[in-house]
């Protein structure tokens, strides 16, 4: 089992911005989703941790061992997929793989293409290994982006929000075998949807502004809110008044209609339904209740 243990970690750019602010969690084996608003601070928290930039204070521990006194040992371990993977060249799948490898240090010509090969079988581009990665598609990227960081087999594995604009198809596939990989390592998913969450992590997280507002499992966390979630459609116009008078925790247009969720102990007033909460519901109200 590995385990990464953050302790008091903070972090303010030059500019002033504290993006981290006192993280302190311990996270194991298994998918970890980590959920916020844009801002919140969940890139800064993923490249600190993967020792893409200086953390300001605070302790990183994995498997017991403080990484920035060893920073090289932990690199060794670790594979990150950034949100944006940046350009790619107009050499093939096969070859950019072959490359990286080497890069990480997999030195051996036969243990390389082994582990190319698997990976393109695993993420399902074997077919499309000799076309240049970048003629794919966003999906097809994404799954390569996977390929890359899984190349030397790390232990933990950072993904930055893989699936924003993937079509449903190619977003399922691509949680499938984020799922598979997550068995045996640490796979920190960042995110701000909560579908994503939902459906593939044991653990999860709510960061916002720097901070991590609550942990745990996301079905667990979701039952807090048993009985106390409301829903009902009111006029676009008359959402103002609702929202002085209750705690609505978020609204959406349904079919040009306005759905509201109001968190209540009781019925808030007549014509309002309770519903089963979502971890979605959940979400908006930990955010909701931090703006307090
Ligand atoms: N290199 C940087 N220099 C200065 N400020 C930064 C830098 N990177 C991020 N920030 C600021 O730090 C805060 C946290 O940003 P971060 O990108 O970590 O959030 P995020 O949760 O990943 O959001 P998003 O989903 O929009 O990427 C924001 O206020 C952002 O503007």
């Amino acid at each position: 089992m590995n385990q990464l243990e953050i302790r008091n970690l903070s972090k303010t750019y030059p500019n002033g911005v504290k993006a981290l602010n006192d993280i302190s969690i311990i996270i194991k084996n298994g998918m970890f989703g980590l959920l916020g608003p844009n801002g919140a601070g969940k890139s800064s928290l993923m490249r600190t941790l993967a020792m893409l930039q200086d953390a300001g204070s605070g302790e990183i521990l994995f498997n017991g061992q403080e990484v920035q006194k060893k920073p090289e040992k932990i690199r060794s371990v670790l594979g990150y997929l950034p949100q944006e993977f940046g350009v790619y060249p107009k050499v093939s799948a096969l070859d950019l793989l072959d490359h990286i490898a080497v890069l990480k240090g997999i030195t051996d010509s036969g243990q390389r293409r082994e582990q190319v090969q698997f990976l393109l079988r695993q993420t399902n581009l074997y077919e499309h290994r000799k076309k240049a990665v970048h003629s794919y598609s966003g999906g097809m990227k994404q799954r390569f982006g996977i390929a890359q960081a899984l190349l030397g087999n790390p232990k933990l594995i950072f993904v930055d929000e893989p699936t924003a604009g993937l079509d449903p198809e190619e977003r399922n596939r691509f949680l499938n075998l984020l799922s598979e990989v997550g068995e045996n390592i640490i796979v920190i998913l960042s995110t701000h949807l909560v579908d994503d969450v939902f459906e593939l992590c044991s653990q999860m997280a709510i960061m916002n502004k720097g901070q991590i507002l609550i942990q745990g499992n996301p079905t667990t966390l979701t039952s807090r809110l048993d009985g106390k979630i409301w829903s009902k459609k009111i006029k676009k116009s008359e959402l103002g008044e609702y929202q002085r008078q209750l705690q609505v925790i978020s609204s959406k247009l349904i079919a040009g209609e306005t759905l509201i969720h109001v968190q209540s102990e009781h019925l808030p007033e007549a014509g309002f339904e309770l519903i089963q909460p979502s971890l979605e519901d959940f979400y908006f109200s930990t955010l909701t209740s931090a703006q307090k």
